[in-house]
């Protein structure tokens, strides 16, 4: 009986979803005006929704130009702009959430919402900053969810210096903040070892890219 009921309340207290926010990010300020955020562990039921966004995301093979080839890019991405109804709630309330902790903060709300799948220790995003909108120039934010099996996220600083490394998934969050777009660059190394697959939901403001 007694079992039970605790079984019962346990499982309550870890209903699927984000876990609370507040207190329990721990800001690192980095150089040049960048920070990060780190909540490990933020989305109960991470391995669930890896399950359900690994099905119905929409999944998009790309490929660049690279001077005179043309190159697969290295992963899988989804993308939902402003507006777009996002594939999964657990992605709603995080959003929600995360704008009800730093919206005072970052002055407006994010908005679009890009996920990438990195299927395995081939697929890997090269070092950059999310620089393509107002990143190049703003201080700005970008919230990124980990979802399945860890990989490491790099950070180092623009013009060089000390790297590092963040082992991302089962539902941690990071923040990227201030400068970090434009005064650091970021990456997912490829990895010769047996490695799971990851999804990143990256939430972004409105011309944040
Ligand atoms: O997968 C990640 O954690 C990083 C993705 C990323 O840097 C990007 O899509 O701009
Ligand atoms: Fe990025």
């Amino acid at each position: 009986m007694t079992r039970a009921l605790q079984g019962s309340l346990l499982d309550l207290g870890d209903e699927a979803g984000p876990r609370e926010l507040g207190a329990t990010v721990r800001r690192t300020h980095l150089a040049h005006g960048a920070w990060i955020d780190l909540r490990p562990g933020w989305i109960a039921g991470a391995d669930d929704l890896y399950e359900r966004l690994a099905e119905i995301v929409p999944w998009r093979a790309e490929s660049r130009r690279m001077y005179e080839r043309v190159v697969d890019v290295p992963r899988l991405l989804g993308f939902y702009d402003e507006g777009a109804p996002l594939p999964d709630p657990v992605l709603v309330q995080a959003r929600d959430a995360l704008n009800a902790h730093y919206e005072p903060e970052l002055g407006e709300p994010f908005r679009t919402a890009g996920l990438c799948l990195y299927r395995d220790g081939h697929d890997s995003v090269a070092w950059h900053g999310d620089t393509i909108g107002r990143g190049r120039t703003e201080d700005t934010m970008v919230a990124i969810i980990s979802v399945g099996s860890p990989r490491p996220l790099l950070l180092r600083p623009r013009g060089g210096g000390h790297t590092l490394r963040y082992d991302l998934g089962h539902g941690d969050l990071i923040v990227m903040g201030g400068s970090c777009q434009r005064t650091w660059e970021h990456a997912v190394p490829k990895s010769a070892r047996a490695t799971g697959p990851r999804i990143s939901i990256q939430f972004r403001p409105r011309g944040v890219r």
